[in-house]
């Protein structure tokens, strides 16, 4: 048998392990310099299950830019880098607040890939984040099942021998939302064979992150997620808030739902006077550690 590859784990690496709902995260404190300082390469080791740490991916915390506190880039587990991650920086949040930075009024102001995003500890423990204004367009998500200056809602789209009617969001990542017919089952989905070839698919030239939903009420969706860079997770908070504007969208819930994940619940809030999505949530600190000499 051939000895394993050599490791690319980044030997003495402080670390502070987080999750969202089962959607974990290993968090670098990176405030030291201005870009990440690891690779996609060492976020793909060090988010191995068996020769790594194991996680969904890496998140660092980096010096602010453009007048925010903070900055927040990350790699997913195959070592793509997202716009942003709505678990991950609700993590972000707790991290901050365990590190003693208190933020104003407990919020933060983050920048991210996706745009300014505002996390904010609440006294219960759990933390609610704006979201900032999901994005409709075909040409802002990106994909090409419509013109770019048009709306994508439930389209037709053939994916592994079948028609779907998608509809796709923005939240600064790609989204492609799917609802369940009468009768379907999301226990009955194979996720694995069905969520690469959605995540590949050629109408979605970055890629996406796709939800299929089962609508319980117009105020309650259970939802199951494939994620871009990660495959299936137990969760996904940009994921959340698109399977709620997109309910909207095709009139199927109201602007303010619960979303049932495998993982656990998320509030999520449409707010129509400001078009902006609110997020609530919990997010936790697991462990800590220092990767081995
Ligand atoms: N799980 C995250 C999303 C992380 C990024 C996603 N995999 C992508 O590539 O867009 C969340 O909670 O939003």
């Amino acid at each position: 048998m051939s000895a394993p590859l050599p490791s690319p784990l980044p030997s003495r690496l402080s670390f502070h392990k987080y999750q969202g709902l089962g959607n974990d995260f290993i968090l670098v404190d990176n405030r030291q310099q201005p870009q990440p300082c690891l690779t996609p390469e060492q976020a793909i080791a060090l988010c191995d299950r068996r020769f790594g740490i194991g996680a969904d991916g890496v998140i660092f915390l980096l010096p602010g830019q453009a007048g925010a506190d903070f900055s927040m880039r990350l790699f997913n587990s195959d070592g793509s880098e997202p716009e942003m991650c709505g678990n991950g920086i609700r993590c972000l949040a707790q991290f901050l607040h365990r590190l003693g930075i208190p933020g104003r009024e407990g919020a933060y102001q983050i920048h991210t890939l996706a745009g300014r995003i505002v996390p904010q500890l609440r006294a219960d423990g759990q933390v609610t984040v704006d979201m900032g204004i999901p994005r409709l367009l075909a040409g802002q998500i990106p994909t090409t099942l419509a013109e770019a200056e048009q709306k994508v809602i439930q389209k037709p789209l053939s994916v592994a021998g079948r028609e779907w009617q998608v509809t796709g969001v923005s939240m600064g990542n790609p989204h492609c939302v799917t609802f369940l017919g009468a009768g379907e089952s999301l226990e009955d989905l194979d996720l694995p064979v069905v969520g690469p070839q959605f995540e590949h698919h050629p109408a979605f030239p970055e890629r996406t992150n796709t939800e299929f939903v089962q609508v319980l009420s117009p105020t309650c969706l259970r939802m199951r997620v494939w994620e871009r860079g990660a495959g299936a997770t137990l969760a996904c908070g940009t994921g959340a808030c698109a399977v709620l504007v997109a309910a909207v969208l095709e009139g199927r819930a109201e602007p303010e739902a619960t979303v049932e994940l495998p993982g656990g619940n998320l509030e999520i809030r449409w707010d129509p006077s400001t078009q902006h999505v609110f997020m609530t949530g919990p997010a936790l600190h697991v462990f800590s550690g220092t990767v081995a000499e």
